[in-house]
């Protein structure tokens, strides 16, 4: 089946905790991890999308397995590894707003080996997407997403990346110097504000992106949150004002962003307006807990563009 994006990277089982709740301490089981949150965006776009990961054979990976199914994702290509698990992470919520403890290392997606990347899958999609995440779990799904970063631009296909900065999965160094080798190499870059001024110490939106295409990349997509998204190539540039919604949990906004982006350009879209309509899935992708629930499918994001 020719694809629209193969998504790579690991997908986690996630336990989102219910504020409503004091003693006990509840929480909601979901799905997470964030190039999967992309793939689970753009599939409800209506993109076709496939994924690239190794699962444990436990429960959680099965979770996952029928996850996709039931959004129309390919799994041909998914590998189960008996020695090793899925992984797992919690969500909390305080006062700063939302935080992740992880249960990630030595699970089956961060051993993944570079010869295991099918180049023939990835040669079939218009679209790659990886994210820092992805490089950041392990030495080997670094090289593995190098492996996948070169079979795309062998075959045409457009490499995404979304930097998706965790400190507590390396340090900003080895991230920087590893995230701007990427960065060069991207066709659609997806930062968020917050990580580029970490990996670049600019501030400015602008001054991120002039950064980014002198160093490489095709377009980029800055992500500003709330306040939408300036998206640049290095012909134009224009500011996609975001839309304003009650929202209780950012988790998997930004991923919501990627994946409707890519959806909507794999379709014919035109940046700018792939961009305006990224930024109405984000924000509804805030109204709801977790990470994949609450993304919304083509018809709600339509409706809200339409309001
Ligand atoms: O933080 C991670 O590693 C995850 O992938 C978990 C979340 O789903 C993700 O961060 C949301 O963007």
């Amino acid at each position: 089946m020719a694809l629209d994006i193969v998504c790579m990277g690991e997908p986690m089982l996630e336990f989102n905790q219910d504020p409503a709740s004091t003693d006990p301490v509840l929480y909601r089981k979901g799905h997470g991890g964030d190039t999967a949150n992309s793939a689970v965006a753009a599939a409800r776009q209506g993109a076709r999308v496939g994924y690239l990961t190794a699962l444990g054979t436990d429960a959680f990976g099965d979770d996952f397995m029928a996850l996709w199914e039931r959004e129309g994702i390919d799994t041909s290509r998914v590998l189960r590894n008996p020695d090793a698990h899925t992984g797992i992470y919690f969500v909390t919520h305080g006062a700063k707003g939302h935080e992740f403890s992880y249960m990630r290392a030595g699970s089956a997606a961060s051993r993944m080996k570079p010869e295991q990347v099918p180049a023939d899958y990835v040669a079939s999609a218009k679209f790659l997407h990886i994210s820092g995440i992805s490089q950041a779990i392990s030495a080997d799904a670094c090289d593995s997403v190098f492996a996948a970063i070169d079979a795309a631009r062998k075959a045409g296909t457009k490499v995404s990346y979304d930097t998706n900065l965790r400190l507590r999965l390396w340090p900003i160094e080895r991230a920087r110097a590893v995230m701007n080798a990427t960065a060069a190499m991207a066709d659609v870059l997806l930062p968020s504000l917050d990580d580029a001024t970490a990996l670049t110490g600019l501030e400015d939106a602008d001054a991120i992106a002039d950064f980014y295409l002198k160093l490489g990349a095709k377009l980029v997509a800055v992500k500003l949150g709330p306040q939408g998204s300036l998206v640049a190539s290095p012909d134009w540039r224009e500011r996609v004002p975001g839309r304003t919604v009650k929202a209780v949990d950012a988790t998997g906004a930004g991923d919501t962003f990627a994946g409707s982006f890519l959806a909507e350009l794999a379709r014919g879209a035109e940046p700018r307006a792939a961009a305006r309509y990224a930024n109405a899935a984000a924000a509804l992708s805030t109204q709801g807990f977790g990470a994949v629930a609450p993304i919304p499918r083509r018809e709600a994001v339509e409706a809200f563009l339409a309001s």
